[in-house]
């Protein structure tokens, strides 16, 4: 069963088309990036999903049901990017009052709030008031609350912004360790957090699905990203042009190409490079394999 289907789905505020005629269909699995400039429409898409707002045409499916329905009451969950908590409670009763709201006893509620306390690695603040976290402490409590019940379907909208370094790789430790089980779609403008975590990204201008691409290397072609510490770059493009199996390279700038090779030519090719290096007396700063997120969405 697909976990998202939208078929022609747009959403009007009055005269403003926040999202036009999206048509998508998601399988579970590996985390899933939704990017976009500001107001593309990804809260707007995030909210239909979670059935806060309906579409005003197109359909939308969750696990075969429509958003928002009885049957998806701990299937689907979501963190709001602005998720706030009760400043007068702890931790761990506010996680209780979510989990008896979604239908656990008092007894298992609190258990529910313990474990997924766990989870986010903060047993320790469950008697804590909100005002004594930081703010990565709060964040990660927020995040517990949407784990509640073991949803299919965690919505995250922008969940590391705001952290510092540190707090941002906990939290996405965390999306890596439950990815199994969860299939999280997560908004954010971190392009480089998304590359480190999803497979398919979804990209949103104005309303409308620009590309859904897919991480994963196809299966005929690869591509190896090169920077340079010194080199002249354009005589490297063209040496590299010139070796087999190639099938692009681009300048990204002065020290960086790009380069589209046949799959299996991954370890010849980087034999060749060295080869140049050494006769030219170039040095490399980088040699990765594969391309970033922001070349793959923006390149032409
Ligand atoms: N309640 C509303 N009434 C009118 N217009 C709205 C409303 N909510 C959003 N919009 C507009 O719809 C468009 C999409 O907004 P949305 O918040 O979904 O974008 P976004 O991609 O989440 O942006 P950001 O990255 O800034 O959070 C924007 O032009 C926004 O101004």
């Amino acid at each position: 069963m697909k976990l998202i289907t939208c078929e022609g789905v747009s959403k009007q505020y009055g005269t403003k088309t926040a999202l036009n005629k999206i048509n998508l269909s998601l399988d579970t699995g590996a985390p899933i990036a939704l990017v976009g400039p500001n107001g593309a429409g990804k809260t707007t898409l995030f909210s239909l999903l979670c059935g806060y707002l309906h579409p005003s045409e197109g359909k939308i499916t969750i696990l075969g049901e429509k958003p928002g329905s009885p049957q998806l009451q701990n299937l689907v969950s979501a963190l709001p990017q602005d998720a706030a908590l009760d400043p007068n409670f702890t931790v761990v009763s506010q996680l209780t009052f979510f989990a008896k709201l979604q239908g656990f006893t008092r007894q298992d509620a609190k258990q529910e709030a313990l474990r997924v306390l766990e989870l986010v690695d903060l047993s320790s603040a469950a008697l804590m008031l909100p005002k004594s976290l930081s703010h990565g402490m709060s964040k990660r409590v927020s995040i517990a609350q949407a784990l509640i019940g073991s949803p299919k379907l965690v919505l995250l909208d922008e969940p590391t912004a705001g952290l510092d370094p540190a707090n941002a790789k906990k939290i996405r430790q965390i999306v890596k360790d439950l990815s199994p089980k969860t299939t999280f779609v997560i908004s954010s403008h971190n392009l480089e957090e998304l590359e480190k975590l999803c497979d398919q990204v979804l990209y949103l201008e104005q309303g409308e699905l620009q590309q859904s691409v897919s991480m994963k290397a196809d299966a005929e072609t690869a591509f190896l990203t090169l920077t340079m510490l010194n080199a002249d770059i354009e005589q490297l493009a063209d040496k590299v042009r010139a070796l087999p199996n190639i099938l692009n390279v681009k300048m990204n700038n002065d020290e960086q190409l790009i380069i589209e090779h046949h799959i299996d030519t991954s370890l010849g090719l980087e034999i060749s490079l060295w080869a140049l290096f050494v006769d030219n007396n170039w040095q490399y700063k980088a040699m990765m394999k594969g391309r970033s997120l922001e070349e793959t969405l923006f390149s032409s």
